[in-house]
């Protein structure tokens, strides 16, 4: 069977993911697309020789009976509502994060999909399937380094466009490691606070970059982030863990460092499509295998409800400069993995 797809959002992660759907991922067909400039779709259908239905409204994709599974791939602020509307139609869905830019939308996709019954939201936090990170747990589960002290977290892009914000600082780059972390700690937030140091002069109109971020889990371990997404130098993912016996490097994906006319020098990714392009397609063609299956797997639509609440936490520390309390319910029964 092949899944046909229907995505929401022809921008940069759009595209992306189109190309892997038609050019990369087995079992999956691209046949339907939309975006508020409807225009762009058909440049991507034509770019990849894509013969679907281009829409200027996500509804249409997610209502039309030749779609199997959506992916959401429009900017953040318009999740909740199409994540609301694949439920509703019953037709899983891939969400980009954040899965919605509020804890309480979040929640409201949390209470929709448990009213539904079963699992048809996966949120696309991929570091989960990336094999750095996955060596890095495997290290530290193995306990040969005793008990995780303090996770330091770098997070750097070499720049980013006029529409971020520094809210987006916390709401949508850092909700990568407020997810990922708690997964391979297998521990939850106790608090947060956000430290502001000088600005850089490549950020625009006085966005706050750099910035700190100090969390600290429920079993005391001590995170740092460091965010920078003007660093100019490119994209760097870094995390390394100090622990009572040792410290765990994260490893950097396969680079070779050269030696030569007296310098050493080592490839920095660009950005996050090449940083990440093996978890990409590994997650997707998770998504895709699972929705021939009718199921749903990988991070879940809880895992974004806790990644926004922690990034909700985030603000009100961003703004008052105070350690504030991260508060998660317990997690559902729906949602807790065997
Ligand atoms: N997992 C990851 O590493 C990454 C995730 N993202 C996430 O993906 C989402 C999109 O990001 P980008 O592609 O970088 O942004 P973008 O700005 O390049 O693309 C967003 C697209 O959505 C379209 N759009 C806006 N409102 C819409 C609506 N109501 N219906 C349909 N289309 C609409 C825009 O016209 C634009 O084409 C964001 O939530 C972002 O956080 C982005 C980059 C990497
Ligand atoms: O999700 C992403 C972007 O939206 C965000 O702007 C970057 O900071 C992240 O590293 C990237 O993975």
């Amino acid at each position: 069977m092949t899944v046909r797809i229907g995505v929401i959002g022809v921008g940069m992660i759009g595209q992306d993911h189109i190309r892997r759907c038609t050019q990369v991922l087995n079992g999956c067909q691209i046949v339907a697309a939309s975006d508020i400039n409807v225009q762009s779709v058909q440049k991507v259908f034509d770019q990849y020789q894509i013969t679907g239905k281009a829409y200027d409204n996500g509804h249409d994709v997610i209502a039309s009976p030749e779609v199997d599974a959506i992916l959401v791939t429009s900017s953040g602020p318009t999740h909740e509502e199409y994540v609301l509307a694949a439920i509703k139609a019953g037709k899983p869905v891939f969400c980009e994060k954040p899965l919605a830019v509020t804890a309480q939308g979040c929640e409201r996709i949390v209470k929709a999909e448990m009213a539904a019954g079963k699992r048809l939201v996966q949120v696309g936090f991929m570091r989960s399937f990336d094999a750095c990170y996955r060596k890095l747990k495997t290290t530290l589960s193995s306990g040969q380094l005793g008990e995780p002290l303090v996770v330091k977290c770098v997070h750097h892009n070499a720049e980013v466009g006029d529409s971020y914000t520094t809210d987006m600082g916390v709401t949508d780059s850092m909700v990568h490691e407020f997810d990922i972390i708690r997964w391979l700690l297998n521990d939850d937030y106790h608090s947060i606070q956000v430290v502001s140091p000088r600005r850089t002069k490549h950020a625009h109109h006085g966005v706050q970059d750099p910035q700190m971020v100090l969390l600290k889990t429920k079993k005391g371990v001590l995170i740092t982030i460091d965010l920078f997404v003007n660093c100019q130098y490119g994209y760097d993912i870094r995390c390394d863990v100090v622990c009572e016996d040792g410290i765990a490097y994260m490893p950097s994906p396969l680079q070779v460092p050269v030696r030569t006319r007296g310098q050493l020098s080592e490839h920095v990714n660009a950005d996050w499509r090449e940083r990440f392009i093996v978890a990409y397609d590994i997650e997707l063609q998770s998504f895709v295998d699972n929705a021939k299956q009718q199921r749903v797997e990988g991070p879940s639509a809880w895992d974004g409800f806790v990644a926004s609440t922690t990034a909700a936490a985030g603000m009100v520390a961003l703004t008052s400069g105070q350690i504030t309390p991260v508060d998660i319910p317990d997690c559902p029964a729906f949602y807790r993995k065997a």
